[in-house]
């Protein structure tokens, strides 16, 4: 395509602009450079952090979302449980005006940038916002970023409507009769969006709640704003302005896989896992994030109250001053059709038989246990590096027997792009199904609630796809 003429409004130079390998270029103009050589760049936007263009009156807006500029920051200490966060990158939004006269220009950047750009306008939008989550920013990320980018892109305004949720796991309720208004007012048209604004625990219940209904085709924005955000980042957005701009995009949309889990209990010595009593449970529990036992789910447990104040750095604290008392978890675990990672091969070896891990004496007890759904728990911590919200596997991660030092080594690599798995200590695993049995009573993080089993108390997890013949769930990707 031929580069076209325009003027900068602000600076009032003559520039051209171009589209060039999946980028906007805005250059000095040629005629301006006749004898020159060489060409100033002014500005190059990937066309795919483009979220807005509008065109009237010869008047181009291009808005797009940006880096901003790294601070550097030396960094030569040691690596300690407190300082080994990644630092926080920032983005920002920016536009671009130019008044330039070539409609079929803005057509071919916006079929390019935009290309679901014809169905923003009637597509109904539902947010569901979580007011607490993480420092409590939700709804000014609401009203500062994704609101503004959602109309700027084409969304109407009069078909967004928000939902606050309210405390003790009632917004799973609020979900479902959300998905019941959508189900009843279904009409001709692309399928309404329901994007949940808060961290893992909000985006479980809003998925729990649709869930409930067992029928719909849903269509599920996240936008992180909680604390771990883990689902999030397995699906790699790091932060609220990618993530709206997977929305407006829509470029994909999959189905993931959730983990369903059952409650029991066995006090058989022999055999156990054949003669499980299961529990009755009200509702479901299906889990987006991780199960874990020991000194994960203290972790947990013991920094809630924490959250407002500390952000992720309360697990640094409450984990260092756990690993002063450590202790050994004692159970068994059994693994159905799994697979162990194998460091030197670095990929999944398949194992043919079920495995069964006997943790039952305090110097073989499980130190750490998680199993989890996605690879990063909080940004950075790469605990599960293979774990995928788009494959029908859980990882699960296991420290048998060590001390405080050895945890503390693996928390540290973990940070360290997930190297803590290659190892000797650690042992990873892949598998669709699993059973635990605890020996002794003991707290278990479902998604970042607490739950407590029993002794002899039993907790049976299998994969399930989020989409099933009677209902559809897809979210952007
Ligand atoms: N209006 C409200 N007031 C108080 N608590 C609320 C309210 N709405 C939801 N909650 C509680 O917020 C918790 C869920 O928070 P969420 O998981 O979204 O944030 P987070 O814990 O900071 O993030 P993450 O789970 O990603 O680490 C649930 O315990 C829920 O009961």
């Amino acid at each position: 395509m031929q580069p076209i003429l325009a003027t900068n409004t602000e600076t009032e130079e003559s520039v051209q602009l171009l589209i060039e390998n999946d980028h906007l270029i805005v250059t000095e103009s040629l005629t301006l450079t006749a004898q020159s050589s060489t060409v100033e760049t002014k500005e190059k936007v990937n066309l795919e952090f483009i979220y807005g263009i509008d065109y009237t009156q010869n008047l181009l807006s291009v808005h797009f979302i940006e880096k901003q500029t790294a601070v550097s920051v030396s960094d030569t200490g040691n690596k300690t449980l407190t300082n080994i966060r990644p630092q926080d990158i920032q983005w920002h939004l920016r536009t671009l005006r130019y008044t330039l006269n070539d409609t079929s220009f803005v057509t071919q950047l916006q079929y390019l940038a935009l290309p679901h750009l014809n169905e923003l306008p009637n597509t109904k939008i539902v947010v569901v916002l979580n007011p607490t989550s993480g420092l409590q920013l939700a709804e000014t990320y609401w009203q500062t970023i994704v609101q503004p980018m959602l109309v700027t892109a084409g969304f109407n305004e009069s078909n967004i409507s928000k939902f606050m949720t309210e405390g003790e796991g009632k917004t799973r309720a609020l979900a479902e009769s959300v998905g019941q208004r959508i189900l009843s007012t279904e009409e001709q048209g692309p399928k309404p969006i329901i994007i949940s604004i808060g961290g893992d625990g909000t985006l479980h219940e809003v998925v729990n709640g649709l869930k409930d209904l067992g029928r719909g085709d849903f269509r599920l924005g996240v936008i992180p704003a909680g604390s771990g955000n883990a689902f999030a980042l397995g699906l790699n957005i790091e932060n609220v302005q990618q993530a709206t701009l997977k929305i407006i995009k829509a470029r994909k949309e999959e189905p993931f896989y959730l983990m369903d889990v059952q409650f029991g209990h066995s006090n058989t010595k022999e055999n156990w896992q054949q003669q499980i009593e299961y529990d009755q449970l009200k509702k479901p529990v299906r889990l987006l994030v991780i199960m874990s036992w020991g000194f994960h789910a203290q972790i947990v447990s013991k920094s809630r109250y924490l959250r407002y104040f500390m952000g992720n750095k309360r697990f640094s604290l409450v984990a260092m001053f756990l690993l002063k008392f450590l202790h050994q978890y004692e159970g068994e675990l059994v693994l159905k059709k799994s697979k162990k990672y194998n460091p030197e091969l670095e990929q999944f070896v398949e194992n043919e038989n079920d495995v069964v891990l006997d943790g039952r004496q305090p110097n073989e007890g499980f130190t750490y246990f998680i199993v989890s759904k996605q690879h990063s728990l909080e940004k950075g911590f790469n605990i599960a590096p293979f774990a995928s919200p788009l494959t029908d596997d859980v990882d699960v991660v296991i420290l048998r027997g060590v001390d405080a030092d050895a945890l503390t080594k693996a928390s540290i690599e973990a940070f360290q792009g997930g190297i803590h798995v290659k190892s000797d200590k650690v042992e990873y695993y892949k598998t669709t199904d699993l059973l635990l049995r605890v020996k002794q009573k003991a707290d278990v993080c479902l998604d970042g609630e607490i739950h407590s089993l029993p002794a002899n108390g039993v907790l049976h997890l299998r994969t399930v796809g989020s989409s099933t013949p009677e209902s559809s769930f897809t979210v952007f990707v």
